[in-house]
């Protein structure tokens, strides 16, 4: 078995995290390839000495792996996403952040976890994603990392002014959002900051997505969910010549009036499932559901 190993950062907390899954692999006869930059990081704080195959952002990974297992929170699995693309290797994350919505396993227990990989003991939950095209080109939207695991947010630059964000469903007009921004989340998206504007939860198996205005200052603009099936445009007008538009953690200026198109990708990205840790466990211990002392 080879699995493929990604990491943004290395702190103190790090080191007990990398010493359980190399000796688990070691253990277990499985391969470990590991990002070129996070096998630096290792290297320079001594924590790993022998040679390892490398992978980057430029080698793409290929179904020779079982998986690709991130370690980090969740800006990790979202950045880990942008390794995996199209190629259906399966991601699982070992939560060393903070809140680790996506990132499902929790460092204290990665042995038990581990063991269901190596059994192949494990199923996986497909996502879907968001494509985004910008009419005319802009040259920060890179081809082939034009897609979303969360959401594609437009929102206002360097400005407290409001944007207007024209708003198309299949070619049919929907709105004139006045707000600071728009975000269009996916099912996965759906806990994270389309969650924080009040929009709704989605399973992630839902075949939909939420168009969830930010601050908007007409009070009857409501989180809007729609078949993501739809194609949706959008035209941004306001005081500065810019704003911004966001690809989960990846941002870049667009010109006022560029035509923006987003749809769901034709490939999608597979999240490792083990067993008992399913999306409702995570709902009700992540969102602390269950904490109110009455019920
Ligand atoms: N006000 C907000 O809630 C807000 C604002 C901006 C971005 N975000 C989210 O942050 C993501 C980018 O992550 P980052 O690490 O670069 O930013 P970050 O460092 O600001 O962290 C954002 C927080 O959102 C959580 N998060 C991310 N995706 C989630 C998901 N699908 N479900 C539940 N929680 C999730 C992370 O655990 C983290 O605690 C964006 O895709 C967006 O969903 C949220
Ligand atoms: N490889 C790692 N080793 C140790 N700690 C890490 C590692 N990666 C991330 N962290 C810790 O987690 C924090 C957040 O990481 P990351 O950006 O991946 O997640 P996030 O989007 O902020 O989500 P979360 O709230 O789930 O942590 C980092 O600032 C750091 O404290």
């Amino acid at each position: 078995m080879k699995v493929a190993i990604y990491g943004q950062y290395y702190q103190n907390s790090t080191e007990p995290i990398i010493k359980d899954i190399f000796l688990f692999f070691k253990t277990n006869n499985v391969e470990m390839v590991i990002e070129e930059n996070f096998l630096k990081m290792l290297y320079e704080k001594d924590l790993v000495q022998k040679e390892y195959k490398t992978f980057s952002a430029s080698t793409s990974l290929d179904n020779s792996f079982e998986m690709l297992i991130s370690i980090g929170g969740d800006g990790t699995i979202l950045r880990a996403a942008t390794l995996v693309r199209n190629s259906g290797v399966p991601i699982l994350g070992i939560n060393a952040g903070r809140l680790g919505f996506l990132a499902t396993v929790q460092k204290e227990n990665i042995d038990i976890f581990l063991q269901f990989v190596v059994d192949k003991n494990y199923t996986t939950s497909e996502r879907t994603l968001l494509s985004l095209t910008c009419e005319p080109k802009n040259e920060a939207i890179e081809e082939g990392l034009n897609f979303a695991m969360n959401e594609v947010t437009v929102s206002r630059k360097d400005t407290t002014s409001m944007i207007t964000v024209e708003t198309y469903l299949n070619n049919e007009y929907l709105n004139s959002y006045w707000a600071d921004g728009l975000i269009i989340s996916t099912p996965t998206g759906s806990t994270g900051y389309s969650l924080s504007c009040g929009g709704p939860l989605l399973t992630p198996e839902v075949k939909s997505l939420v168009i969830t205005p930010i601050a908007p200052h007409n009070l009857t603009a409501r989180p809007l969910v729609i078949p993501d099936n739809t194609e949706i445009k959008l035209r941004v007008s306001g005081r500065e010549d810019h704003y911004l538009v966001s690809l989960d953690s990846r941002i870049a200026s667009i010109k006022n009036e560029s035509i923006l198109t987003i749809k769901k990708t034709n490939f999608k990205i597979k999240m490792v499932e083990i067993p008992g840790e399913t999306f409702l466990k995570t709902l009700r211990n992540k969102l602390l559901w269950g904490e109110d002392k009455r019920n």
